[in-house]
């Protein structure tokens, strides 16, 4: 038995929900340049979780049952209000979702009918467990959701108690759907390893979560975020950037397991950074961006990959810098519930082998001889 590191090249399972061919992502089958610029998200959530794309009715009604659920139980609310106002939010939230489990009486329902059910809430809720925090924290009374609108409308809205924008709105729909799934990444593998053991979506999506918090994986739109803040001003990267490549370090939102010719989702990000710059009259951050870009690809061969410029487009939209992780989740929790449900339909427990690499044949020596 021979170990590969990451587990690198190796095929897990058999999955219908989305594809990386040749560098080309799609979720069942239709391209991601095409939903990320004609489909809502909530119509590719519909996509992930039935397989095909709704008619009007079927997407009326998905957004129904998104409504009736998005706003959360108080005693949940209770309790984020107890949890440290410096907690990290990746932290609040896996708490928050464990706490949801305690008050959904089917959380252990594992019907079909069930799982897809509990889908819809930890769709709908995720956005609203999030802003809530995020008022709290801040001594504010969280905000309703807001029935008729779309996931994107109603985390702005409930985030910063006003209308949002048309253009922050469509800018934060688009984001979410480029983030909804991604194949066998490693918060969907996270999912699909908890529930193959039989164990309910809520402990699925909570193991999710705390694998989307890393650095490595969805924390690392946070750590751009912070290296822009690090760096200032476009004329400062050159020094840094170089200075980081000689020390070899990593520099965050670059590389990625799977493509090694570019992210397909970074270059909408990047137009969305360059857009919403011109909108507001300043285009540091993207420019910034685009001069690391230029270094990091021109020396190491590196390219964006999702998480670059949605650190630049998330500012851009007034988004607190802590909140860019928890923003993936409720985008990306979709992606998991769609593969929860595919991993129940198919399920064997996911258990595979380690090389050993310790001592053999050791002597047992009693602890009073030792
Ligand atoms: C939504 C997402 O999860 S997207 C990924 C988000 N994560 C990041 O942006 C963090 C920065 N990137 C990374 O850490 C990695 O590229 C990962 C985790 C995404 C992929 O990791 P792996 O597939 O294991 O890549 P691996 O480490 O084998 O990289 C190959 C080489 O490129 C280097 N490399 C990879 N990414 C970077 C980077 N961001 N900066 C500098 N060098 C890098 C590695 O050091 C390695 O060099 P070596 O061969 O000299 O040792
Ligand atoms: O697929 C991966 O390894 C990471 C990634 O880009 C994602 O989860 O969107």
């Amino acid at each position: 038995m021979t170990a590969t590191k990451g587990l690198e090249g190796i095929v897990a399972t058999t999955s219908s929900i989305s594809s990386i061919i040749d560098g080309v992502l799609t979720y069942r089958g239709y391209n991601i340049d095409d939903l990320a610029e004609y489909a809502t998200f909530e119509e590719v959530v519909y996509l992930l979780w039935f397989g095909n794309l709704p008619n009007q009715d079927k997407l009326s009604e998905l957004r129904e049952r998104l409504d009736e659920y998005a706003a959360i139980p108080s005693a949940v609310i209770d309790q984020m209000k107890l949890y440290p106002s410096n907690a990290n939010t990746m932290a609040v939230l896996r708490s928050a979702i464990s706490a949801l489990a305690l008050y959904d009486v089917t959380a252990n329902d594992m019907s079909r009918e069930a799982n897809v059910d509990k889908a819809i809430k930890l769709q709908a809720q995720l956005p609203t467990i999030i802003a809530a925090f995020a008022r709290i924290r801040e001594g504010k009374e969280p905000i309703s959701p807001k029935a008729g609108h779309s996931i994107a409308y109603n985390f702005l809205y409930m985030l910063n108690g006003e209308e949002p924008e048309n253009s922050a709105v469509v800018a934060m729909d688009k984001a979410l759907v480029l983030h909804a799934d991604h194949e066998l990444n490693a918060s969907t593998f996270a999912a699909r390893v908890t529930v193959a053991t039989l164990s309910d979506m809520y402990s699925g999506v909570v193991s999710a979560v705390g694998a989307l918090k890393g650095p490595l994986h969805g924390g690392a739109n946070e750590a751009v975020m912070q290296m822009l803040e690090e760096i200032g001003s476009l004329n400062r990267v050159e020094d840094y950037i170089q200075h980081k490549l000689d020390d070899k370090e990593k520099i965050m939102g670059f590389g990625h397991r799977v493509y090694k010719n570019g992210d397909p989702r970074a270059k909408h990000l990047q137009k969305m950074s360059r857009e919403l710059g011109n909108m507001n009259g300043n285009l540091e951050l993207y420019e910034m961006s685009t001069r690391i870009e230029e270094l990091v690809t021109g020396q190491k061969g590196l390219k964006p990959n999702v998480d670059f410029y949605s650190a630049s487009v998330y500012t851009m939209l007034g988004i607190p810098r802590d909140l860019f992780t928890p923003i993936f989740a409720i985008s990306r929790v979709s992606g998991w519930t769609a593969h929860i449900l595919e991993q129940y339909e198919n399920n064997r427990i996911i258990r595979p082998r380690a090389e050993y690499t310790g001592p053999l044949s050791q002597l047992f020596i009693p602890i009073q001889e030792r």
